[in-house]
């Protein structure tokens, strides 16, 4: 007789109860990326699941807004290494394991290919694009299994990505980064954001940031008039804010003629060292001094521009002695001699010393005067060293509540709502209120993906979405991992074409918004004709000078023949063994709208153009999703077949349309809710920044499946992958307790 055919891949989820796939996971090798909100909670679930080879790397350390969700982490682990702590502890409650921490930066060339191929499994728990495509890439390079995730308050995602088989991490189209019209930003605000990435990027930048910090906003606004500018945020890297996307383009040709006149106005009454504290001078009245500046003679200035105020009321001139009577100021100053003999530091606060406890209670003008002043003051005499290069973060208090202060002094000049100090931290922040328990939901799926990876079931690997609200009753939708995109610049063989004024553009334009930030290269490599030029380690002193010289010059201009119309562009990154071809295409005629950028990169890219706040995007894929009822019944069995393990929330029967109608109701609510909330998700393709409780699902664009607006290059590949993710399967479920929970039967076989 005939034996029976072996089964191509072992049972999913039956592999499970083997003594032998216990022991595979037992000697698996794992590495986690990231031991933040996911990470911590991913830690947790490998080892209560039987992983006991772990090695996890994070950059950060913990801090006291951390502990709420991170829950490995204690009051007096704040400062610490999360890397370490979360090892320790782990390694606590599992002495049988072996967690080994790096408390450091994944893009580091220690972490290397070779580095990669010590696991088995690699398991993302980043929050920022950069680093995601960074660990894409050497996974690819390492020919290891990526499974990626991310969370954005009750929302979550996880993805499988394995070489040749699903797509990987940049195979969909990742968002751009938000782009606010600098006209707006400087000149016509009309949205507290608009005040508040003023106040961080600009004023927050001038007063204390690096020299260099805030001419992108400066220079661009004096040069073009008001073109917009970049504005990304978000994580430690990247982020976005929600309302600036949907703006880019906005301005008539008449408001940016009128913003040009404003800019040249401004440029030409700009004189930088005036922002600069004088030798000797105290540093209330040097804070007096900007407050004048900025507050009263700029938005006088302004309001004369009388073409910018022909639709709208002109901004109106605040004065610091209506504000705060001498006397008051005086009060100000005892504050700051106290803190100053108390050596505050790091930990002073405006807010304490004023007595503004409350967060959530907004400031009356005068008080915001008060905190912008005694904020502005405490940086110059308990932080002085930090003047100069300080960077906006949002767990540092002093900065925030400095931003809260400008912002809300600006948007009282232009007639906006003023914020709470804990709303504008929100919005600077582009902070999303983490939920713990989608960390967690999210943690028990990436383990869900890993084992099926490791048991080698790849027939049953899901992508897997989390939704606030049900979509087709459903708050965790699986489907089916999709294919690798032929087209992808990363796995797949694709030329990009860069349309860029190689005249103006300098090289250093080029390596920085282009190839660093938009193609997220590491360590760039850049060939073309005769010409070289090259970043990264094991660079003699000689050569990064020459390097350096090169970067002023125009792309045209540059040695070898210059990168003019038609020429090919390699770009290499060694860190990521990643490359791609870039064609450049000479054009002088981009528009702020087409372009805000100053570029257009096409291939398999998404544009920069228009790019749709995730909070829409989640709204508009969820919207497209929506099945037909027949999709809807094969859908609830898949949930059935897919949740087995993992977690079944709804029931399939009852089938009545009540209850969709009550659903859809929900879906549209969840919409709003999204794109008016007050908080985002950061976009920022290479940027990003979205930090925080700023947790990023990784499909915030959307657009990588048809979903969402400006989604570059694969518009009708992409339509075919929504429907992918739509479709369901049909498979028996398995039996559900009596809570409709589908558990697996932990049962030894034996
Ligand atoms: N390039 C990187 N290398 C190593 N770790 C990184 C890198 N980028 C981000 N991380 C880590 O990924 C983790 C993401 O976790 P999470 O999103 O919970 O962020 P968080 O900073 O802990 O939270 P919040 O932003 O709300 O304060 C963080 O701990 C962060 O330090
Ligand atoms: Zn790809």
């Amino acid at each position: 007789m005939e034996a029976p055919k072996a089964p191509a891949e072992p049972s999913w989820p039956g592999v499970l109860r083997t003594k032998e796939f216990k022991e595979k996971i037992k000697s698996a090798k794992v590495l986690c990326v990231g031991a933040g909100g996911i990470g911590c909670e991913l830690l947790k679930t490998l080892v209560c699941t039987g992983f006991r080879n772990i090695e996890v790397i994070d950059l950060d350390t913990i801090e006291t807004s951390n502990l709420n969700r991170q829950f490995l982490f204690r009051k007096h682990h704040v400062g610490q290494s999360k890397a370490n702590t979360a090892a320790a502890v782990v390694q606590g409650f599992c002495p049988g394991a072996s967690i080994t921490p790096y408390h450091a930066n994944v893009k580091e060339g220690r972490f290397d290919v070779d580095f990669f191929r010590r696991f088995d499994l690699v398991l993302n728990g980043l929050d920022n694009l950069e680093a995601r495509r960074h660990v894409n890439r050497l996974c690819l390079a390492a020919e290891r299994p990526l499974v990626e995730s991310g969370t954005a308050g009750y929302l979550g995602q996880v993805t499988v990505h394995i070489k040749g088989r699903t797509e990987c991490f940049e195979c969909s189209a990742k968002p751009a980064p938000k782009t606010y019209p600098i006209c707006t930003l400087r000149n016509t605000p009309d949205k507290p954001i608009h005040t508040i990435v003023w106040a961080k990027d600009l004023l927050f930048n001038r007063l204390f940031g690096a020299p260099d910090a805030v001419s992108d906003l400066d220079d661009q606004a004096a040069r073009e008039g008001g073109q917009p500018g970049k504005q990304e945020e978000g994580d430690k890297e990247g982020g976005e804010g929600k309302e600036g996307a949907a703006e880019a383009g906005e301005q008539s040709e008449e408001a940016r003629a009128a913003a040009a006149s404003a800019a040249a106005a401004a440029a030409q009454a700009e004189d930088p060292s005036f922002f600069l504290r004088r030798d000797g001078e105290p540093a209330l009245e040097y804070a007096a001094r900007v407050f004048g500046r900025v507050y009263t003679t700029d938005i006088q200035r302004l309001a004369e521009v009388k073409e910018l105020w022909e639709k709208r009321p002109p901004p109106r001139a605040l004065h610091l002695d209506q504000l705060l009577p001498p006397a008051e100021r005086a009060a100000l100053q005892a504050a700051l001699d106290k803190a100053a003999e108390a050596g505050a530091g790091a930990g002073a606060s405006a807010c304490k010393l004023l007595g503004l406890s409350n967060a959530s209670q907004k400031w009356t003008p005068g008080q915001n005067a008060a905190v912008l002043l005694l904020a502005t003051a405490l940086y110059h005499t308990v932080r002085p060293s930090e003047v100069g290069s300080a960077a906006f973060d949002k767990d540092d208090l002093l900065a925030v509540e400095f931003v809260t202060a400008a912002s809300n002094l600006r948007s009282s000049c232009y007639g906006i709502p003023e914020q709470s100090l804990f709303d504008a931290k929100g919005m600077a922040g582009n902070i999303i209120h983490a939920i713990a328990t989608t960390n967690a939901v999210v943690s028990g799926l990436i383990v869900t993906e890993a084992l099926k990876i490791l048991a080698g079931c790849l027939g049953s690997l899901r992508n897997t979405f989390l939704y606030e609200v049900p979509v087709d009753r459903r708050l965790v939708v699986p489907a089916t991992a999709w294919e690798p995109r032929p087209s992808c610049m990363v796995c797949g063989k694709t030329q990009l074409t860069l349309r860029i004024n190689t005249k103006t553009t300098p090289l250093s334009g080029l390596v920085g918004a282009v190839i660093k930030k938009r193609l997220a290269v590491n360590s760039p490599n850049l060939m073309c004709g005769g010409f070289l030029y090259e970043e990264g380690e094991g660079l003699e002193e000689d050569e990064e000078a020459a390097y350096a010289a090169l970067l002023p010059r125009p792309l045209r201009d540059l040695p070898g023949g210059g990168l003019g119309h038609g020429a090919i562009l390699t770009v290499q990154d060694q860190s990521q063994h990643w490359g791609v071809d870039v064609i450049i295409a000479h054009t002088e005629d981009l528009s702020p709208d087409d372009a805000p950028e100053g570029f257009i990169l096409e291939g398999a890219l998404p544009t920069a153009s228009a790019p749709a706040p995730p909070e829409q995007d989640g709204g508009k894929q969820q919207q497209q999703e929506a099945p037909s009822a027949a999709a809807k019944r094969k859908a609830a069995a898949a949930v059935a077949e897919d949740a087995a393990g993992v977690l079944h929330i709804t029931d399939s029967d009852d089938d009545d349309d009540e209850q969709e109608g009550k659903e859809e109701e929900g879906q549209q609510q969840q919409q709003q809710q999204q794109q008016g909330a007050g908080t985002s998700v950061a976009a920022g393709a290479a940027a990003a920044t979205a930090n925080d409780s700023r947790k990023r699902p990784l499909d915030e664009d959307g657009d990588g499946d048809g979903a969402a607006a400006g989604g570059g290059g694969g518009g009708g590949g992409g339509e075919e992958r929504g429907a992918k993710r739509a479709k369901a399967e049909t498979a028996p479920a398995p039996a559900e307790d009596k809570d409709g929970c589908i558990v697996i039967d932990d049962d030894e076989d034996d």
